[in-house]
């Protein structure tokens, strides 16, 4: 197989990776809304249970495919081929795509789907992996988990977000190590990933020969092992290919992504004097294995949405938008951490609720 063999026809395709709460989402909607006269399809996929993403796009006239099956490491592959293949029966639709991956997944199986299946060969190609980091938060998950250090190896732009958040002497220490651990990707600084769009969407940054340079094996199919969650529902449909192998039970490091778990709550209408205290204190004193925590959320009396979000303890929220007329007021808050108490969340949660 050889990187050359492209037809002018190949949609471009961007992925975007980057670890929950990096700041995916807000390029997203940077792309979605900036006035670049390009039409994007976007395919998004979730790790929670309920749909949160989706909401927190900005209205646009844009695609989005959410695969909301939970692990994207083993599922993406079938998912992703047959939504590249339904989107590609409506070509002339659209002039790229971007697939958002989960804030957890390793990029590489994403990446791999776009060489390995022969349809989505001749009809995309991969123009570049994007990785957008968390400056204040990256030292610290490049120490504590493989999927932070696969997605800076394997990103061909890294946009190091968040600068707001942390001094001249931290960026330049985050800058070294993503230099250490990939020398080769093109770095730019940004709070709230207000950068040139330019600078980041088709870039034809993908180089097939740098990463088989750097790991001769990428284009074997379960290289990328890794063992998935019991609730993981993939159907391990690999009839394309003409060899076999027994995907994903392998341990190959990934222990700690294990221990991260997500918790979806929903409720009707919140009272605020209750919510705000509790969200403040749960996110003080367990802030530090709060990897994520998002919510959509409906407000006794409140005509609008408000959206709320934290990584960590940093938290924000901001009323989003009328509620509509056909569209339940329900409030819903998702939490993605490690060692979190779900039973005394769930029930603090529900206790916020409205008379
Ligand atoms: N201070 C600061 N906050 C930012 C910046 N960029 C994004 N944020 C905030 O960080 C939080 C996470 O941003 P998102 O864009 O939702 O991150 P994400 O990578 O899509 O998150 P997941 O979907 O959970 O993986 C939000 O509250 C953003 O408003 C930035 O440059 N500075």
């Amino acid at each position: 197989m050889s990187a050359t063999q492209e037809t002018p026809a190949q949609i471009p395709v961007t992925v975007l990776t980057g670890y929950l709460g990096a700041g995916k989402t807000t390029l997203l909607n940077r792309i979605l809304t900036e006035n670049h006269g390009q039409r994007y399809a976007v395919i998004v996929n979730e790790f929670g249970e309920v749909g949160i993403d989706n909401d927190l796009l900005v209205e646009s006239d844009e695609e989005i495919f959410e695969m909301n099956n939970g692990c994207i490491c083993c599922t993406v592959r079938g998912d992703l081929i047959r939504t590249v293949q339904n989107l590609m029966k409506r070509k002339g639709a659209f002039d790229a795509i971007i697939v958002e991956t989960t804030g957890v997944a390793d990029p590489a199986p994403v990446a791999q789907t776009f060489f390995m299946d022969d349809d989505v060969r001749a009809a995309a190609k991969l123009d570049a992996v994007v990785a957008v980091v968390d400056a204040r938060h990256v030292l610290q998950r490049l120490e504590d988990t493989q999927e932070a250090e696969d997605q800076v190896a394997f990103a061909d732009v890294i946009l190091i977000n968040k600068t707001d958040l942390v001094s001249a002497d931290e960026l330049s220490a985050v800058e070294a190590r993503i230099r250490s651990i990939n020398p080769y990707a093109v770095l730019h600084h940004s709070e709230r990933c207000g950068v040139d769009i330019a600078k980041v969407l088709d870039r034809g940054a993908f180089d097939l020969d740098r990463i088989l340079s750097l790991d001769p094996h990428f284009l074997e199919h379960g290289h990328h092992a890794h063992e998935c969650s019991p609730d993981c529902d993939h159907d391990h449909d690999h009839h394309h290919h003409d060899h076999s192998h027994d995907h994903g039970h392998h341990h190959h490091g990934h222990e700690e992504t294990h221990s991260v778990k997500s918790i979806s709550l929903t409720a009707g209408d919140l009272d605020p004097e209750m919510f705000f205290p509790w969200i403040n204190q749960v996110t003080q004193i367990q802030g530090p294995n709060i990897l994520r925590m998002k919510g959509i959320l409906a407000f006794k009396g409140d005509p609008q949405r408000y959206v709320i979000q934290g990584v960590h303890m940093i938290v924000e929220g901001d009323h989003q938008r009328d509620w509509k007329s056909d569209e339940p007021r329900e409030s819903r808050l998702v939490f993605i951490g490690r060692d979190l108490n779900w039973d005394v969340l769930k029930a603090n949660f529900k206790a916020c609720a409205a008379e």
